[in-house]
């Protein structure tokens, strides 16, 4: 549970952490191999904490809209896991982090048996959209949706219309590692509907409210905050929270959990998704990305909040 000294403390305090991280933004850009992400305001900064009694501090730009990305790729992992069990999972994607970037293709043809490393990075999200249960792209789309609008707490969540045709429009690298999945029978159905999927859950429009509370489902087991309902079995969940430690951040998921020690997931429009176990949902944004496909200032404010409160799960 929160305490009420520490709660005080993050309210004081939020608003300058946040402006001097705000800096560091300064040595990152925007992600633009997805063209519409480079409009994105590279100094923008913003931040939610949620506690599990629905209470909020923010600061920065936390209204500030963006995509998912790869935030979503830990939520269709778990709608995965509620449609097909460990089992059925874990077949067709590995659990260990790849220490090479998120969209490489190195591993699969170096590695037996030519399945993604983990449900996290492209390749291994591509085939977990396939195996979301729906007869047509059109009907998983939608149950992606349901599900994610149940965690956000938010029922007019919607992907991002010009965010998704630009993706798909210059995913070519991402083609080329689904078709290279199909060719090893990795991949089953038709490549281009479960790109489809998959590129419209990362165009998936969020604030630092809604990731804030998707992180504290998560911090809370799968438990509905105001409830208390089961909205995601725990086991699960243990699953997710093992693989965002382990390769949340990318190749730099190591460094972070020395720097920061708590579960989390980045992605490309430069949302971090955090949690503190049993205690707050963290949502940040900050578009200027480093070289790893990281926040710079999202990681810096999430490093300092973690050191003054001693939030390090290690
Ligand atoms: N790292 C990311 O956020 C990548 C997600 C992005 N949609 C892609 O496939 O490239």
């Amino acid at each position: 549970m929160k305490t009420e000294t520490e709660w005080a403390e993050l309210c004081g305090l939020l608003p300058s952490w946040l402006e001097a991280s705000r800096q560091q933004a300064a040595y990152g850009k925007p992600a633009s191999y997805i063209p519409e992400l480079a409009h994105a305001p590279a100094d923008a900064l913003g931040v939610t904490i949620m506690a599990p009694d629905g209470q909020k501090i923010s600061a920065g730009e936390c209204g500030h809209a963006f995509t998912l990305q790869s935030i979503s790729k830990v939520f269709t992992l778990l709608l995965a896991l509620m449609d097909q069990g460990e089992e059925g999972v874990f077949r067709k994607v590995g659990m260990e982090p790849t220490g090479d970037d998120f969209n490489s293709m190195l591993k699969l043809e170096l590695v037996e048996p030519g399945i993604p490393f983990n449900p996290l990075i492209n390749a291994g999200a591509i085939v977990i959209s396939s195996l979301i249960r729906g007869k047509t792209p059109e009907e998983k789309t939608e149950r992606i949706l349901t599900f994610f609008r149940t965690i956000a707490g938010d029922a007019s969540l919607t992907y991002n219309q010009a965010v998704y045709a630009s993706e798909s429009a210059t995913a070519h690298r991402n083609r080329s590692l689904a078709y290279f999945l199909k060719d090893n029978r990795v991949l089953e159905e038709d490549v281009e509907e479960v790109l489809d999927v998959y590129f419209k859950h990362c165009s998936i429009e969020v604030n630092c409210h809604h990731i804030a509370r998707m992180a504290l489902v998560l911090a809370l087991n799968g438990k509905e905050p105001d409830t208390g309902r089961e909205l995601i079995p725990r086991r699960y969940v243990q699953i997710a929270k093992s693989f965002m430690i382990t390769c949340g951040m990318y190749n730099a998921s190591g460094e972070f959990a020395i720097r920061v020690g708590l579960p989390a997931k980045s992605g490309v429009a430069g949302g971090i998704l955090a949690l503190v176990p049993g205690k707050y949902g963290i949502g940040v944004v900050g578009p200027a990305l480093n070289d790893k496909g990281n926040s710079v200032a999202g990681v810096h404010l999430l490093q300092t909040m973690s050191e003054a409160c001693d939030w390090s799960i290690f």
